[in-house]
């Protein structure tokens, strides 16, 4: 039986939890693997910029876990657009961690897998939900990962409009600045802080507005993102609060009721933006190993 590692896609931030907060949403990667083989080999159709062979980003990344791995044939499918704001790349870490985990009978523990992927990736708010699944608050120290799960409305619908151009995390980051006053930072916690609440109470009114509030990131991105402006104005027309930008953008979310989303569909189809829309709900699992 064929053993297959399965990793969904997560949208970090949720506004103002700036690498803190996430959730995992329906959208996969799958690797399966094949057999073993003289070199790695990835089959994959993501296209010519991503490497078949061991300088393939997943195979890199079991073998940073473990050298010695032995050679395999591989497949790698996946539905999480590269480079647009659903993790794609802590997708494919977890994937990397767990194909070396499975390879090299390693025993790697939850915790400690969660530690390496965020180490890898720099901040925990994409790797924790896509390994645990649902929404997840975390804090790395440089360290330790201080993660908790906590309760979100699982019949709530994310209205995800993905455009099509990338923009890559690390350029992103790079707008964003060196520090914050001690009056932002109060307030800017404060916001997150509430909004964490807000969820775990199902009060999607207040919950809607606050992520609209961040103040750690969206301002300094807003440039590289004029639809999130857009979509924001139209969903408020149709009285829905609850639009901000997923992880590091271009993708945006608006975070509603099953009732409004035809007609928020229908209002971001009338702005004639370049891009694809997607309605995805919370995957409550993370990652899945299965044939073992
Ligand atoms: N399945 C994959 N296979 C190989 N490389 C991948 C895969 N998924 C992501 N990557 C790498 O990660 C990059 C995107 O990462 P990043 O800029 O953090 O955006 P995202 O928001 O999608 O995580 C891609 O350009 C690619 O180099
Ligand atoms: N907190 C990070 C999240 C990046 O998420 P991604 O899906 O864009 O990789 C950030 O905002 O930079």
């Amino acid at each position: 039986m064929t053993i297959r590692i399965k990793v969904p896609a997560t949208t970090a931030n949720i506004g103002p939890g700036f690498d803190s907060l996430g959730v995992a949403v329906n959208l996969y990667l799958t690797l399966d693997i094949i057999k073993p083989a003289n070199t790695w080999y990835v089959h994959h159709d993501y296209g010519d910029t991503i490497p078949h062979n061991e300088q393939n980003f997943i195979v890199k990344t079991a073998l940073k876990i473990c050298a010695s791995l032995p050679p395999h044939e591989i497949k790698v499918t996946s539905d999480i657009p590269l480079a647009r704001g659903l993790g794609s790349s802590s997708s494919a870490l977890l994937a990397g961690i767990a194909l070396a985990n499975v390879l090299g009978q390693l025993n790697l523990t939850s915790q400690h897998i969660l530690e390496k992927a965020t180490q890898l990736e720099g901040h925990p708010d994409n790797v924790a939900p896509a390994l645990l699944g649902g929404a997840v608050a975390a804090y790395y120290d440089n360290s330790t990962v201080y993660h908790a799960s906590f309760d979100i409305d699982h019949s709530l619908r994310f209205v995800t409009f993905i455009p099509h151009y990338e923009m890559l995390t690390e350029t992103a980051r790079a707008a964003l600045p060196a520090s914050l006053s001690f009056q932002n930072s109060v307030q800017a916690s404060a916001i997150a802080n509430t909004l964490v609440a807000a969820l775990t109470h199902h009060d999607l009114n207040t919950a809607g507005r606050l992520m609209e509030l961040d103040q750690f990131h969206e301002v300094y991105r807003q440039s590289m993102v004029p639809h999130l402006q857009e979509i924001r104005q139209v969903a408020h027309q149709l009285a829905i609060h609850g639009t901000f930008l997923s992880g590091a953008g271009p993708t945006t979310i608006t975070v509603t009721t099953a009732d409004k989303v035809a007609p928020l569909i229908q209002a971001i189809n009338q702005l004639n933006l370049s891009g694809d829309i997607h309605v995805l709900q919370i995957d409550p699992l993370g990652l899945q190993i299965t044939g073992e």
